[in-house]
């Protein structure tokens, strides 16, 4: 087998109470997974599970209470530079421009400036953005605003690319949209996704494989689902393939129960 681009072994991730009693809460407990080189994953699981802190926890910025993180076989410690990390907010400067944002990695990386500009229009262009360099954030749609984010995170050609829920506060159009743009760039270059996300259809649209995560405390990986679908894929026309509905429903089956168990947390809190 190959070695793995990023691998999360045994890893355990326990926080102190946000009650105030000094108890401990065990939000990651003994979770296991990895990403191939090429591979696009997603992971599933209901709110507040834990994706986020795996995330994080892969991309070197939270150290896990025990278990180890391995990017290409070597041991991570502190940042993970072979990674780029989209968040699920807003990420961009407001004072910045969209061109500066775009090549801020690049300057604090020390690209000299009039490379970096070349790189950072030549990345706009290619999410779409091209005309729009000197729009400030506040001057931009929300889906405007996660292209840059995108742009930004890819222009440094990061070998691992992580994403948290980096779609969910665009309606579906857009949404749909910038889903078939990922999966275009991503398709051209190949390289390690983890993508985190709440929704079903769109783990299944896009991913190679798609993990599903128990219900927290205590989360870890309860099911793994291969996405035996042809590629190109559009994410609209595949949910109407036979195999994306078997699939659903079999993903469905697992992740049911926990998302229900989610929610009654959630009201409980
Ligand atoms: N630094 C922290 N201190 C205390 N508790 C934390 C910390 N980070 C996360 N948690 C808790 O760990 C659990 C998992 O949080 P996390 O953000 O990883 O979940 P998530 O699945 O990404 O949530 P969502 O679906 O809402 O984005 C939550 O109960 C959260 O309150």
């Amino acid at each position: 087998m190959p070695e793995a681009a990023l691998s999360l072994d045994n890893i355990t991730c326990t926080f102190a109470s946000n009650d105030g009693s000094g108890k401990r809460y065990t939000a990651v407990h003994e979770a296991t997974l990895s990403v191939a080189p090429g591979e696009f994953v997603s992971v599933v699981g209901p709110t507040g599970c834990g994706k986020s802190t795996l995330l994080n926890v892969g991309a070197g910025l939270l150290a896990p209470s025990s278990g180890q993180v391995r990017v290409f076989g070597q041991p991570l410690s502190g940042v993970n530079r072979r990674a780029g990390y989209m968040f699920q907010g807003e990420a961009l400067m407001p004072w910045r421009d969209a061109l500066s944002n775009v090549i801020a990695g690049l300057e604090f990386a020390g690209t000299p400036s009039a490379r970096a500009r070349e790189q950072g229009m030549e990345w706009l262009r290619r999410v779409g953005l091209g005309g729009f360099e000197n729009r400030y954030p506040h001057q931009m749609s929300g889906g405007m605003r996660k292209r840059a984010m995108l742009a930004q995170t890819l222009i440094r050609d990061p070998d691992i690319i992580l994403m948290d829920e980096p779609f969910s506060a665009l309606d579906i159009q857009t949404r749909q949209l910038m889903e078939n743009e990922v999966l275009e760039l991503w398709m051209a270059k190949r390289k390690a996704v983890l993508f985190i996300t709440h929704d079903l259809d769109e783990a299944i649209a896009m991913s190679d494989r798609v993990i599903v995560l128990s219900a927290g405390p205590s989360t870890h990986p309860i099911g793994e689902f291969a996405i035996d679908i042809s590629r190109p894929r559009d994410v609209a026309e595949v949910r109407t393939h036979p195999r994306f509905v078997e699939l659903h429903k079999a993903i469905w089956g697992v992740l049911r129960e926990e998302v229900l168990k989610g929610y009654a947390q959630q009201k409980q809190a």
